[in-house]
Parts: structure tokens; sequence; C-alpha cells
């Protein structure tokens, strides 16, 4: 059980599905959503490590979700948070969309109260299911008053990663979710919680929905052809996220339909499909980064492609004016 002092600290779980809340069907040999809910039989062994209760929010497996889910979960977790009766929140996720949100939730809930995403790579009755440890190593993170103010973390396989870092990077292996660059920020051990890095948590911003915003994420790959990405000139989008090469650069086709992007008013921001580094405008050949900021690309710092479109969501949805947007890519 460790020697954290958890007190009497209450931790409401909030369940929205993924693989640990599933089972493997040996039948159809397929992971799926069983006759129950696997997590409500974990429920008598959490309560050993702090006062907790569960909500039964989605069941849903994790590409299933959208922003407006996630929105409605972040209501949820704000009002949890509110009563002084809870002292955290944990919240179990699929993998695979896991860290958008995550970081959606960092970038929404102002609460200084510990809030925890975690999932599973085995579902609940496959052999060495991870679900359980990584529940109540959640737990135990959120119990702890060194986790709050730290903004929102996602506890996996004995580590503490920041949301703003964390990406799954492997398909299978219970290990997948790594922080490049940056680590993990903390571990929990047979004895408690530690950290090792200071705190440095999202600035927060509010808004009532994110339903009507349109943030696609294109890819840039060797020989792109402009017309592979014309059809972004005929959607009703808010902006683009491009994952371009390296530091900052794209063929020299897709150049002009950036341009008019930017024409048009839009925010168009760059990232990296390196999945270490920051994004700059270093290079004066035709698509190079310079290229771009002179056409009025934003550069994002340090997030992948999938965490600069929530955070674009977020700040489309927040009313953020594009050319104010560059310094809430600078962070
Ligand atoms: N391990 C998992 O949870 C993966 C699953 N496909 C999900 O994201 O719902």
């Amino acid at each position: 059980m460790g020697n954290e002092s958890s007190g009497n600290r209450k931790i409401v779980v909030i369940n929205t599905g993924g693989t640990i809340a599933m089972e493997l069907d040996e039948g159809t040999d397929a992971v799926s959503v069983g006759n129950e809910q696997p997590l409500h039989r974990l429920e008598p062994l959490l309560s050993q490590y702090a006062q907790s209760e569960m909500i039964d929010l989605f069941q849903v497996p994790s590409p299933h979700m959208t922003p407006a889910m996630m929105e409605e979960l972040a209501d949820v977790v704000r009002t949890q948070l509110a009563s002084e009766h809870v002292s955290g929140v944990v919240i179990t996720h699929g993998t695979d969309t896991l860290e958008e949100t995550a970081y959606y939730l960092d970038l929404t809930v102002a609460s200084d109260k510990p809030i925890v995403v975690t999932g599973a790579m085995r579902s609940s009755n496959e052999v060495g299911a991870d679900g359980p440890v990584n529940l109540i190593e959640s737990i135990r993170v959120a119990a702890d008053p060194r986790s709050e103010g730290r903004g929102t973390l996602v506890v996996f396989n004995d580590e503490i990663h920041a949301a703003r870092f964390v990406t799954k990077t492997h398909t299978s292996n219970v290990s997948t979710f790594q922080s490049p660059s940056y680590g993990p920020i903390g571990f929990v051990t047979a004895r408690g919680v530690s950290y090792h890095q200071p705190v440095s948590r999202s600035k927060t911003y509010h808004f009532t929905s994110p339903r009507t915003v349109h943030i696609p994420l294109v890819k840039m790959v060797a020989g792109e052809e402009a017309a592979w990405l014309e059809w972004l000139l005929d959607l009703k989008i808010d902006g683009v996220i491009v994952e371009a090469f390296g530091a900052g650069n794209v063929p020299p086709s897709v150049v002009p339909v950036i341009q008019r992007l930017c024409d048009r008013q839009l925010p168009v921001v760059i990232v990296s499909r390196c999945y270490n580094g920051y994004v700059q405008d270093v290079y004066g050949y035709e698509g190079g980064g310079k290229q771009l900021r002179d056409l009025g690309c934003i550069f994002s710092n340090g997030l992948n492609g999938q965490k600069a479109r929530i955070r674009l969501l977020v700040l489309c949805a927040a009313g953020v004016k594009v050319d104010e947007m560059q310094d809430h890519f600078q962070f």
C-alpha cells in the first residue's frame, strides 16, 4: 500500500471506455465491450488506497472520441473538482486518443486539484492485464498533495507524464506512453509517488463549446502534390495543422495552397513529423521555414500534430484572433 499520506481524500474515477473497460472474447478472438463493466470489480481494491467513487460517463473505444465529448468530460471534471469533498479525479480512457483528451483537459480545466488520465494496453481478462495496476497507481497519484498544480497528468506503467509532452509510441507494449525530449516528470514506486521535474502547467482557456470548430491535420510526404491538399480550400474550416518535414519545411508544390489559406486569414500551424524538437524558420529555400513564416504561418513549439490540433481548436473556440495565435503557441 505504500507510505503515502492520502488521508481522507475522495477521488472520483470517471470511466470513458477503451481497452481498460473491455475484455477478450475467446469465441471471436476480438477485444470488445463485455456484459459487465470490469472496472467496477476493482472498486473494493481501490478503497485500500483512497476513498473513491466511480462515474460511468461513456463506454467508447477512444477512436470514437470527439472534441464535443472531450468538452462533456471536461464539464464533469470541473463540476466534480468544484466540490470541497473531492480532492482529485482519475479518468479511464482508451489509449489511442488518450493524449488528445488529456491535453484538452490540461488546456480547459483551471483547477489545481490533480487530474490523472490512464488506460490499459491489455484488456481486463488477458494475462498480464495492466488496467488494475494503472488505475491503482493513478488513484495514488491523484490522492497525493504533491500532484496538485501540475495540470493534467498521464499515469501509465509506473510513470507520471505531463499531458503536454506525452504521446502513445507503441501499438501494444505496456510502456507505450513516453514523453520524447522531456521524459516522465515522476514515478510511482511501491513506497510512494515522486516528482523530479518542476511544475510547469499550461495556461487554461474558457469558452462555451468546441462543437463548431473544424481543424484538419495534414501530413507532408516526399512528392506531395498540391491537388492532394486543394480540398482544404473548398471546406468550411477554421484553420489547419501542417505536419511538415524536419525543422518545419514543406515541398514547393504545396506552397500555393498554404498561401491561399493564409490569405484567407486562416491560422496555418506548422508542426514537425519528427517527434523530438522544435519547428523554426531556419531554411531559406522554396517551401522552407522562412518562406512559411513570411506567408504568415504559425510555428508550434514542441507539440506533435494531434496536440497542436487540440490547442488550435481550443484557441479558436476561445476566440483568439489569428494575429495573436503565434503568442499562444509560444510557451
Ligand atoms: N489500448 C486501448 O485502449 C486501445 C483502444 N483501441 C482504444 O483506444 O480504445
